[in-house]
């Protein structure tokens, strides 16, 4: 079975390295001139896979927005998943989720299990309770060749105050999570499945990513002020390992599908020029 790190490495060497968010704003359901309701999260969210299913490496609804929608949010999650699934482009789930490790059980059960109907080909993870809590995840992604996101150094401004606290043994909270993220992709042939979120927005910080030798998701470009420029002063030599995410600068494009296709080619090219 082929992995997520080795399914992934091989959707950014054909379509180049960018993840495209979908993240339904009331705002720009309005700017599209669509209702806040189900029906205009349906058709913001399939415009924009029909759009950029056939074009962008990695689509990444973000769960948040559906579900504020209640169970017929969820149920158009579950749709725009396997429509993007089926149409060839990897889907990673922005969920967040993390638990204790017997909850984390259901919760893997839930986004990396082919048998739900939610099931996506990687997700995000919180470590806020333990790395070590994350397991069920992370066997579960092993077991069905999914990939797991784990939340390092985030785009926020909050990020720092907690991720930058030293630990007892005098590392950092984020370069513990690294760490131990680096362990789980030993060995893996290619690119390993597990990655880490680390916000484009941060700049330097002094964290040693290079021992992770998996996907290193960057959120925080365009709406929230990261620029590709700034890429290479936060990852280094881990570039090659980067994949770039963009929520509502591209969105912000539609509801036009030429135009959206254009504003995420752009992203794709100036992300290209750091990246290669
Ligand atoms: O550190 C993080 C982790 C996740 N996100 C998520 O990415 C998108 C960003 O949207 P933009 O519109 O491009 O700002 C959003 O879904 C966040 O929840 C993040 O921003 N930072």
């Amino acid at each position: 079975m082929e992995t997520f790190g080795q399914r992934l490495r091989a959707a950014t060497d054909a379509r180049g390295p960018l993840c495209v968010g979908i993240d339904p704003h009331a705002a720009l359901l309005a700017k599209w001139g669509l209702t806040d309701d189900v029906a205009g999260l349906e058709r913001f969210s399939f415009t924009v896979v029909e759009a950029l299913a056939d074009r962008v490496a990695v689509l990444k609804p973000q769960s948040a927005f559906f579900e504020r929608f209640g169970s017929r949010g969820v149920a158009i999650l579950e749709s725009i998943i396997r429509q993007s699934r089926e149409a060839g482009v990897l889907v990673l789930l922005d969920v967040k989720r993390g638990d204790i490790g017997s909850t984390m059980a259901a919760y893997a059960g839930a986004y990396l299990d082919p048998d739900s109907s939610l099931c996506a080909d990687a997700i995000t993870v919180s470590p806020y309770l333990g790395v070590g809590s994350l397991r069920p995840a992370f066997d579960a992604a092993t077991a069905h060749g999914g990939g797991v996101f784990v939340l390092a150094l985030t785009s926020n401004p909050e990020g720092p105050g907690i991720q930058h606290a030293r630990t007892a043994g005098g590392r950092t909270v984020a370069q513990t999570v690294i760490d131990e993220i680096s362990q789980l992709n030993r060995g893996a042939e290619g690119l390993g499945s597990f990655g880490l979120v680390v916000g484009a927005t941060i700049g330097e910080t002094g964290h040693d990513l290079s021992e992770v030798n998996g996907p290193l998701l960057a959120p925080g470009l365009g709406a929230q002020g990261g620029d590709p420029a700034g890429l290479k002063a936060i990852f280094g030599e881990s570039l090659r390992n980067v994949l770039p995410s963009y929520s509502r600068e591209v969105l912000a494009a539609g509801p036009d599908r030429v135009s959206l296709q254009a504003a995420a080619d752009r992203a794709a090219d100036a992300c290209r020029a750091v990246i290669g």
